[in-house]
């Protein structure tokens, strides 16, 4: 058994149970939670606090390089602040969903993405034994040596029946920020098909509790390696 904290990225779509099943995972495992969509998110609404044109790329890299982020990563009550306001539930806003893949489409932003969420999960998984770090390029881009990299996976119905009860609208209405905001992101990052050494998880026909322990047999398995 390797006394190496423990990293554990996931990549996936929109939808598929990413940061519910990677909360879950890091408290039974009682290590540290990133949610590097909330990074993206938190710049988008940054950004548009500060009355900066999305569209003006270099002008939101210079925001992406200073923005006074903080990260809560505690699974149990991850929280995100920028300057000392907590936006939590701003950035979960419909008009930031909307435009988050403009901000992470732009390439200057996502190589110092890359670095910073790097860093930050070297940082929890000292200060806890690990990490469980989830979002669209974690297992190929910002943690390719991570011990557990997993692409969790559903088909789009289930993603949209998901996000409908969730936000307790139509199933249909979720498509614009479920399939057209994938297709979107997936012009910049990989996460529609497993790279090398990443195991798929199917969350499908899986409820939740079974896709936590599916995530939790591979972990188990790497760690007794
Ligand atoms: N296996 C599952 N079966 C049924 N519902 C699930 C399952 N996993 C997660 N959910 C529910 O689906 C919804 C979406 O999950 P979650 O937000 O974790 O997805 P996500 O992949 O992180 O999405 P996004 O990338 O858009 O943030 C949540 O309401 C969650 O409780
Ligand atoms: N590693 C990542 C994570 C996220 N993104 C972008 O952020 C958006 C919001 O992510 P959520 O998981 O909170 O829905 C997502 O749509 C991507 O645009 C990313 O590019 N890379």
């Amino acid at each position: 058994m390797s006394d190496q904290p423990l990293m554990i990225a996931i990549d996936g779509p929109s939808g598929t149970g990413k940061s519910s099943v990677s909360k879950a995972v890091a408290r039974a495992l009682g290590v540290g939670y990133l949610d590097t969509g909330a990074m993206y998110r938190a710049l988008t609404w940054w950004c548009l606090d500060q009355g900066i044109d999305l569209s003006d790329q270099a002008a939101v890299a210079r925001e992406a390089a200073s923005y006074p982020l903080e990260m809560g990563t505690d699974p149990a009550a991850p929280s995100v602040s920028v300057g000392g306001r907590a936006i939590d539930a701003q950035i979960r806003e419909g008009r930031i969903t909307a435009a988050v893949s403009q901000v992470a489409t732009n390439l200057q932003v996502r190589a110092l993405m890359r670095d910073k969420q790097h860093a930050l999960m070297q940082q929890i998984a000292s200060a806890t034994g690990g990490v469980v770090a989830e979002g669209r390029d974690i297992t190929t881009v910002v943690a390719p040596d991570a011990q557990v990299r997993i692409l969790m996976t559903a088909s789009e119905e289930a993603r949209m029946a998901r996000r409908s009860k969730e936000l307790a609208v139509e199933a249909e209405s979720t498509r614009s920020q479920i399939v057209d905001r994938d297709r979107i992101d997936s012009t910049v990052s990989q996460f529609h098909t497993a790279a090398d050494g990443v195991v798929t998880v199917d969350t499908t026909t899986l409820n939740f509790e079974e896709s936590v322990e599916a995530v939790l047999a591979i972990a188990r398995g790497a760690g007794s390696d």
